[in-house]
């Protein structure tokens, strides 16, 4: 029954998970406070909350960054709990046959190793915390046969190298295989049957682990390293067998190399755990995002933990922060990675293969060998077949002996293997009836309960918040939608106020319009009445060929002349005027009115005639026009002013007046303003 066997037919029973994200927040090292650095990480454990303060912040708005994950430790938490609350449940769902994954993800010197592995008995780690459980769990269940193996590998500068045959010279590479995802190649495999089997497979793990020392941190691991628990599980009565495997991480730390001061060989590692790092967060970023490709295959680090993000595996990422404000953009940096891992949906599997078709493939070699060796003519099981011929040579008898040895081999090696198996087997339930595992077993369960109440309430209080938050926000929005109403009923009423006024205003004009229209249109029908007056008196007074001009410049006398001697009294000024200095005009009202002579006439449109001297004035005027920006006018002795009385005199001044007009427009259009004429 080895893993590989074992995931050849798959029952899956699966459901979306969430990928679960807690923070762990380390205190301030020895070396942090000699150099006076102070703490701006504040954390709310039972909220799951985390706020960490801006040393830099110019602003409010930057001053304080606040983040909720699943559950959040700060430097008091103790390992016990951080275990039972988080990592227990996933270690119990792995022995039910779920795949599970718990990584330790953050700067260098923030305490992964110390979450994963632990320091002294009491601050065990994560990984000797899970063999206890698994054990545990091995030791009180009855009727399960379970076979345990463990495999530790780490990558270093992008190679992958076995922790448990450190000295194997055999290359390891990675290949995926349809059901069992992406495994190692020539990955040592070693079967534990207790808790110190695990121990002793994690201690030489360790020990041959590439640490080295930075500024940092003194044992600063300088590669990722899988601890890989498989756990096959048989009920004596089913036909099938659970398969449980859960990845233990421990990443390298990410790390500045300003910080740990790294050169050489430590800048080398420094530069691929960074880049596999980087690889890492762009997984996780791609698949928060949803993104179409995730580029899994840009690191081995990527590959191996491709089921653990966004496949069939329960996850668990433990991001560790260090609070010193010196550190304040790395923190911030883990704290947005860990934030969007939370959103990375998981398909958790449950594995369960059928157990008679490991046993099967033994029972038919077994058959075959018997059949083989007694010579019993077979058909085709597998790759041996024998024919049994009268007619067969020798060599075909070789060759078919040869083949019957090598099948005899293979059945002999699986037996091994079998009996092997056999005997690393564990029947589950050896402890049951002890006491001391009874008490043990209650205090797990009550230990389990005790989480299981405090994320509860983790959960309970986060949806509080955001229950609170919302509902702050309605009020708020509530506040200030009542805050609109109540200016926007002000607004009402005055515009109301505005409305009836205007209304009053267009009522009243309406009135005074109506009064004006009538006075106009009185105003309207006497006019009418003295213009009727007036036609009368031009049609019978005044020259058809006037009439027009006259009725342009007469003025409408609506008041009736006073009367003295029988003579109308003259009242326009004109008259008054003229009736002193000329009694004939007296007591008469007509006015003396000189006709203006008009600029022009037909004759003008018709041909405009210029007397030839006019004309050489303008045709000397056109041939000087420019001389050096001056416009250079001579005229002639017979010039305009002598001319034009003569010209007046000829009958032509209307001629003459145009073409002084011509040369006015001419002078105003041509001549820049800078230019003066120079007469003669
Ligand atoms: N919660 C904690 N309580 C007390 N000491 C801690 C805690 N976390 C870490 N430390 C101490 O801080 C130091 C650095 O821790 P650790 O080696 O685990 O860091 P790391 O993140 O694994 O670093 P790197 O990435 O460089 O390997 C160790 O001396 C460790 O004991």
């Amino acid at each position: 029954m080895t893993s590989i066997e074992v995931e050849n037919s798959l029952e899956r029973n699966s459901s979306n998970e969430s990928v679960q994200v807690i923070v762990r927040c380390r205190p301030l090292s020895e070396k942090e406070l000699e150099a006076k650095c102070v703490s701006v990480v504040k954390i709310y454990p039972t909220r799951g909350v985390i706020e960490v303060e801006n040393p830099k912040a110019r602003s409010e708005n930057e001053k304080n960054k606040i983040f909720t994950y699943d559950a959040v430790y700060d430097e008091n938490s103790i390992q016990q709990n951080i275990y039972d609350e988080t990592v227990r449940p996933l270690v119990a769902s792995v022995l039910e046959g779920y795949n599970g994954c718990v990584f330790a993800y953050g700067q260098t010197g923030t305490g992964k190793t110390y979450t994963m592995e632990g320091r002294a008995e009491e601050e065990m780690g994560i990984v000797p915390r899970a063999f206890e459980q698994i054990w545990a769990h091995i030791d009180r269940t009855t009727g399960v046969e379970f076979l345990v193996s463990v495999r530790y590998l780490e990558i270093y500068m992008e190679e992958i190298r076995d922790l448990l045959r450190i000295k194997s010279t055999k290359s390891h590479e990675l290949r995926e295989i349809n059901g069992q995802g992406v495994i190692v190649t020539n990955l040592h495999s070693q079967t534990c049957q207790s808790v110190k089997d695990m121990l002793r497979a994690m201690r030489t793990g360790n020990n041959n682990r590439t640490t080295g020392m930075t500024n940092m941190n003194e044992h600063s691991s300088r590669s990722h390293a899988i601890f890989q628990i498989v756990i096959e599980m048989a009920a004596e009565h089913s036909k099938s067998i659970k398969v449980g495997k859960l990845n233990l991480v421990d990443l390298a730390g990410s790390e500045r190399q300003s910080k740990t001061g790294a050169t050489g060989d430590r800048l080398k590692e420094a530069t691929k755990i960074n880049k596999a790092l980087s690889s890492l967060g762009n997984v996780i970023y791609a698949l928060a995002e949803h993104s179409a490709h995730i580029p899994y295959r840009d690191s081995k680090l990527t590959r191996l933990l491709q089921d653990s993000l966004g496949g069939n595996s329960k996850t668990i990422m433990i991001a560790n922060v260090g609070p010193a404000n010196m550190n304040y953009e790395e923190t911030i940096i883990t704290l947005r990675y860990a934030y969007r891992a939370k959103s990375i949906k998981n398909n958790p599997t449950l594995k369960r293969v059928n157990y008679w078709a490991c046993n099967r493939r033994l029972k038919d070699l077994n058959n075959l060998l018997w059949k083989k060796s007694n010579g019993v003519v077979t058909t085709n099981i597998d790759d041996i077949e024998v024919v049994s011929s009268d007619s067969e040579d020798e060599s075909n008898k070789e060759e078919k002996e040869k083949k019957l040895e090598l099948g005899k081999m293979e059945v002999d090696e699986l037996a091994k293997k079998l009996k092997l198996l056999e005997k690393q087997m564990v029947h589950g339930g050896k402890n049951i009836v002890d006491s001391v595992n009874e008490n043990e077993l209650r205090l797990e369960h009550q230990r389990a309960e005790i989480a299981a109440r405090k994320k509860r309430e983790i959960e309970m209080q986060q949806k509080l918040e955001l229950e609170e938050e919302t509902c702050s926000e309605l009020k708020q929005v509530f506040a200030s939608l009542q805050q609109q109403v109540d200016f926007k009923r002000e607004k009402l009423k005055r515009l109301n106020n505005k409305l009836q006024s205007i209304r009053q205003e267009i009522r009243d004009n309406h009135e005074v319009y109506i009064k004006d229209r009538q006075e106009i249109e009185e105003a309207n029908d006497e006019a009418a009445m003295h213009l009727r007056q007036w036609f009368l008196v031009i049609d019978n007074f005044v020259p058809s060929e006037e009439r027009s001009r006259l009725i342009n410049l007469a003025r409408i006398e609506p008041t009736e002349r006073p009367l003295a001697h029988n003579y109308r009294r003259p009242i326009s000024d004109y008259a008054i005027q003229t009736c002193q200095n000329s009694p004939k005009y007296r007591g008469e009202n007509v006015l003396d009115l000189k006709l203006d002579m008009p600029l022009r006439t037909t004759q003008d449109y018709n041909a405009p005639a210029i007397c030839p001297q006019i004309k050489s004035i303008v045709n000397d005027v056109i041939r000087n026009e420019m001389d050096n920006n001056h416009i250079v006018i001579k005229l002639p002795a017979h010039s305009v002013g002598r001319n034009s009385s003569k010209l007046e005199q000829e009958g032509k001044y209307k001629q003459a007046t145009k073409v002084m007009v011509d040369m006015h427009n001419y002078r105003n259009r041509q001549i820049p303003k800078s230019a003066k004429p120079v007469f003669p």
